[in-house]
């Protein structure tokens, strides 16, 4: 699924090569967003080299894709308000799926057809490849029901979970930079790329929606390794335990008992997490490892040598996190991101964290006891506050033809 696949025979860079030298314009179906409305621009002619950057990765297959994907340098993650009536929301979900489906393929819309109006593009990405390029769309509670109202027409297909995740001891949430009606998550392996890709979401949902809140995230680490937090810790190691397409099944994709439009997709958990880097920083070796109950360097368990090695819980101290994570015996997929907000300009202290993203086919059973158990005893909260929240149920994925969401919207 996520590769260079061929559509009907050529790619779509070549497609677009071809479409740019015969001067064809193609018509991208009957989206009444002015940016997005006449055509594409087949603007990028030049990459297709070996630059691991060029990889494009599918819109279409069975599940989104951004969820087991392989996990990008750059992050963004917008939430949006709808501001219109369901036309306006099908209509906005077209144009999204067609520019999803454009820019993860290398592509932009056009940039230079009329003089008098401005581009419909923004023209950023012309010279940049693809970059794997994902996007991942869910829908909040909201989205459904709000102030009690059915706004859609939708409440009776409300997926089996979906909820705001419950008030949490010790939290501090902002609701301006909680929840939210539609939450696209947009990763690459060139912050331009994905800048440009969210960009262009927001000025496409112009007149059918506005933005509630963006975030930006990073993470760094050589090819096949763990990377590292802004604790210095290596993060996600605990993924290898399920990524198999058993254990997907097991941990990540929503199945039987779901409407069919959740069925093959999967609940997103996020959480915004201040790390307080300087009282970290201040605090001892021994004291950072008995946090996690790993150690630092190797990320090797309590106990054990390698990274990877099986983790015994009891050698751990009873609050550290990865004991905690144990003891609630069950098991998610982390996706998150590193963030910087700049220095707090009253403390000198820097503003930065975890834009922490978890993936799982029931957050009742997996993420929330989890969270409930670390809120309440976990060594970590020493140096971390939460300050934002959301749950966004990401459907399924789409045949080519199709437009995300619409099994949803059209049930
Ligand atoms: C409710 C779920 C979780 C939150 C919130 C969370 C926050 C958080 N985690 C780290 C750093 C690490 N987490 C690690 C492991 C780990 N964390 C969770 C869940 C939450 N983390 C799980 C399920 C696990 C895996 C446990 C296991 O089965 O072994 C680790 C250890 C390495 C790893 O496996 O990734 C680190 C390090 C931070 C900094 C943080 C909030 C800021
Ligand atoms: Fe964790």
């Amino acid at each position: 699924m996520e590769s260079n696949e061929k559509k009907q025979g050529m790619s779509r860079l070549d497609f677009l090569k071809m479409s740019a030298v015969a001067g064809v314009s193609l018509a991208i179906g009957g989206a009444g967003v002015a940016a997005i409305e006449n055509a594409i621009s087949p603007s990028k002619t030049e990459a297709a080299g070996k630059d691991p950057k060029d990889e494009q990765i599918q819109l279409y297959g069975v599940h989104q894709p951004g969820i087991i994907t392989p996990q990008q340098t750059y992050m963004y993650l917008a939430s949006f308000r709808m501001t219109s009536d369901k036309a306006s929301v099908v209509r906005l979900f077209r144009d999204w799926t067609k520019f999803a489906d454009l820019s993860m393929s290398g592509g932009t819309m056009r940039t230079g057809d009329n003089p008098l109006l401005p581009p419909s593009d923004t023209g950023e990405t012309l010279d940049l490849p693809a970059s794997r390029l994902t996007v991942t769309f869910g829908f909040g509670p909201t989205f459904f029901r709000l102030d009690g109202k059915d706004r859609f027409g939708i409440a009776n297909q409300l997926p089996s979970y979906l909820k705001d995740i419950p008030r949490m001891p010790r939290e501090n949430l902002d609701p301006l930079q909680s929840g939210g009606d539609v939450c696209v998550q947009v990763c690459a392996d060139d912050q331009q790329v994905a800048f440009h890709a969210v960009r262009n979401f927001i000025r496409l949902s112009t007149g059918y929606a506005s933005v509630n809140w963006m975030q930006e995230g990073f993470i760094s680490g050589r090819p096949g390794q763990t990377p590292r937090n802004l604790f210095g810790f290596k993060d996600g190691t605990a993924n290898n335990l399920h990524q198999t397409p058993a254990g997907y099944d097991s941990v990540v994709w929503a199945g039987d008992g779901e409407p069919a439009w959740m069925q093959g997709g999967s609940y997103m958990a996020y959480r915004k997490i201040r790390m307080l880097l300087e009282v970290w920083d201040r605090s001892s070796l021994s004291d950072q490892q008995d946090t996690f109950g790993r150690h630092k360097e190797s990320g090797a368990a309590y106990g054990k040598k390698g990274e990877f090695d099986t983790v015994d819980a009891a050698q751990m101290p009873n609050t550290a996190h990865v004991r905690l994570a144990k003891e609630s015996k069950q098991m998610i997929h982390r996706r998150g991101y590193s963030y910087t907000d700049a220095v707090d300009p009253r403390t000198g202290n820097v503003n930065a964290g975890l834009l922490f993203v978890s993936y799982q086919r029931n957050p009742e059973e997996q993420f929330i006891p989890m969270l409930k158990l670390m809120q309440s005893k976990d060594k970590l909260n020493e140096y971390t506050s939460h300050i934002a929240s959301g749950m966004f149920a990401c459907p399924s994925g789409i045949r080519e033809g199709e437009y995300i969401g619409q099994k949803l919207l059209e049930s």
